[in-house]
């Protein structure tokens, strides 16, 4: 390697997709995408079934090859046009579904597998090493099957580290288990892969998993990236509506501009940028709405504030208690449409019950209206 190559790879991302394009029987399963993954950083590829998150992954671990674009690992190219390594020749560790634990072969072994090629002694000592990372110290004579499927995925980790890939790829990797097995698992395994300061790429479809474990979340629709930023960034700053209806059920209202200004049932809204007679949505998450029970003649309204604008007014349609919070539907005076409220603690008004509600301001999305039509249920994402 040339010390302009060396001088490269430090400054390059671990992981770079590059314009990667590819489809089955003429269709597109994966468009242009671009992404990096720096070392020590977890990004997550995110999106409904059939985006081409897997497939993006499969790129990048070798098992499929792109149509065009680019795959590089440390500043070099491991998958262009002029050549394609394997997975085994790209140092890349694989947690896939469909990757478990050789059940013929001991804890020990299956960890063993990716060490194949160096001396007995040096394995061993590997082996227990990474046993021990993981917290399963003394479980190598064991078989897959005497584990549970926590122990199981800790394997499955271990022997995805032992070689010391530059790059980690994970898919689904905790799909297999149940609630609250996945979150120890998922938690643990999050500090381990940050205690190596490996890359990782990990898909998911559950906007939860990826806001837990990522560092940066790569939005995915239709084979494209949406959006990439840090979790907060993609949930408080969507791209468009369906970005935020990813994180959360939605309350769209409606609004036409004149003026540069949005009336609403709720205030007017500035939008400036948007043309005359145009439909608006506006957009707020049930937990960026406010709402006070309307406690009738002598009862006081809420103010109207800058933060909040103007209250309005309606019934409640049904409450329920989830646990962590409660859900209120409430059905609107002005034009009968039912918007959903959460607060985080219980409250179960009757049915019937009158409240006011304000919008947050700095925390709803305004964007133009969906192909111009009115959305019937806003908060049934599409
Ligand atoms: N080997 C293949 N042959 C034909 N079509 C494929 C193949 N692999 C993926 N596809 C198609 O490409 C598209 C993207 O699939 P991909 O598995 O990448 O999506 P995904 O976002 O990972 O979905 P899921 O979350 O359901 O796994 C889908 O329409 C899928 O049917």
């Amino acid at each position: 390697m040339s010390a302009a190559q060396a001088a490269a790879n430090d400054t390059a991302p671990r992981l770079a997709l590059e314009a990667v394009s590819r489809a089955f029987d003429g269709t597109a399963a994966v468009r242009e995408v671009s992404l990096t993954v720096e070392a020590g950083e977890v990004v997550c590829l995110l999106g409904p079934s059939g985006c081409g998150k897997s497939t993006s992954l499969r790129i990048a671990a070798g098992v499929e090859r792109q149509d065009a674009g680019r795959v590089l690992i440390d500043g070099q190219p491991v998958s262009d046009d002029r050549g394609h390594a394997p997975p085994e020749g790209r140092s890349v560790g694989l947690m896939f579904q469909d990757y478990a634990l050789f059940p013929h072969l001991t804890v020990a072994e299956n960890v063993a597998f990716g060490l194949r090629g160096r001396r007995a002694r040096d394995r061993q000592a590997v082996v227990a090493d990474y046993l021990l990372r993981v917290g399963l110290k003394g479980y190598g004579e064991k078989y897959p099957h005497q584990l549970s499927g926590g122990e199981q995925q800790r394997v499955a980790l271990a022997r995805a580290l032992a070689p010391r890939p530059r790059v980690m790829l994970m898919d689904e990797p905790f799909s297999g288990l149940d609630t609250r097995l996945r979150d120890e698992v998922r938690e643990e395994t999050l500090s381990i892969l940050k205690r190596e300061g490996t890359a990782v790429l990990m898909v998911t479809h559950e906007p939860d998993e990826a806001m837990r474990m990522a560092d940066r979340i790569a939005l995915m629709r239709e084979g494209r990236i949406v959006q990439v930023g840090a979790p907060y960034h993609v949930y408080n700053y969507p791209v468009d509506r369906k970005a935020a209806a990813f994180f959360s059920d939605l309350n769209i209202i409606h609004g036409v501009v004149r003026d540069r200004q949005t009336d609403t049932p709720f205030g007017l809204f500035l939008t400036p940028k948007m043309r005359d007679q145009a439909d608006v949505e506006i957009i707020a998450r049930p937990q960026h709405i406010k709402i006070v029970e309307d406690a009738g003649e002598g009862g006081t309204r809420p103010l109207v504030t800058p933060a909040d604008g103007m209250p309005a007014h309606g019934r409640v349609l049904r409450a329920r208690f989830t646990g962590a919070q409660s859900l209120i539907e409430v059905t609107m005076d002005h034009d009968g449409s039912v918007l959903k409220v959460t607060v985080p603690y219980a409250w179960l008004p009757e049915p019937g019950t009158p409240v006011w509600l304000s919008l947050r301001r700095d925390r709803c999305f305004l964007f133009p209206c969906v192909n111009q039509r009115v959305v019937e249920t806003p908060w049934a994402a599409e």
